[in-house]
């Protein structure tokens, strides 16, 4: 017997106000699945991720979640840090999950060694360089055990440097889970994809393991979107 669907979304349609954002998107997502979104700026991914995570509603078609968001972590383009100290960021998702705050600090501080930050540990999250926040963030969604891990463009304004090593950690932190992630890095999409999904103007135009999107025959558009971004 095949294994539900984590996410099953059917023809849904997403809008801001009167702007479109996805249209009659369709695609099922199942666990262990690494899943890379890619398309144009404003093509619909962060709303998808955002429609798989809880976070916008849906003005028609179906959708069915078998993940609540409790057992998801997030990663935006840009993390989500309160002003305070890199441990206590950490600490703090997890208390709010509802682990003992002594508990809490044990695994921030294994979560913060697995992610190479334990030295900057006390120092205010505002103060780390981009790398290190995406790490912090990485830290964070780790510490959670998420089953299912959701990532926004997390390396998008890291160096080249910053770049290898949070890709690196998020095949880690892959392992074992099901990954969703929104890339504009055809290279870290091959890298660490298993299934393509290629969005044009909220419309799913291509949907396939990521071999054959890299290696097949693709749809025209997602073929040109392929060769303007190689
Ligand atoms: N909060 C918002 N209010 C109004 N329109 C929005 C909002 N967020 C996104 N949109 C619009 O919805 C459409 C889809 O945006 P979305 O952010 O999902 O695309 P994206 O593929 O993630 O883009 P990018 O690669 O630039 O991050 C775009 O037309 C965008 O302008």
């Amino acid at each position: 017997m095949t294994q539900a669907a984590l996410f099953s979304l059917r023809e849904i349609e997403v809008r801001y106000g009167r702007v479109p954002a996805l249209a009659a998107a369709t695609l099922s997502i199942h666990a262990g699945e690494r899943v890379a979104l890619i398309g144009a700026n404003g093509s619909g991914k962060s709303t998808l991720l955002r429609v798989l995570h809880g976070l916008v509603p849906h003005a028609s078609g179906s959708f069915v979640g078998r993940v609540p968001a409790r057992a998801q972590a997030m990663l935006f383009q840009r993390p989500h840090m309160l002003r305070m100290s890199v441990r206590n960021n950490v600490a703090l998702a997890l208390w709010l999950r509802g682990v003992r705050w002594r508990d809490a600090q044990e695994e921030t501080l294994e979560a913060l060694r697995r992610v190479g930050l334990e030295g900057v540990a006390g120092r205010n999250a505002r103060t780390l360089s981009g790398g290190q926040q995406q790490r912090m963030a990485l830290a964070r969604a780790w510490a959670l055990k998420p089953a299912v891990l959701l990532l926004d463009e997390p390396t998008a304004s890291l160096d080249p440097t910053a770049k290898r090593e949070v890709e690196a950690l998020i095949a880690e932190a892959a392992h074992g889970r099901t990954l969703v992630f929104a890339s504009h890095n055809l290279g870290q999409v091959k890298r660490l994809a298993s299934r393509v999904v290629y969005l044009e103007q909220g419309r799913v135009l291509a949907d396939l393991p990521a071999h054959d999107f890299f290696h097949g025959p693709l749809p025209e558009e997602a073929r040109l979107f392929v060769k303007g971004e190689s």
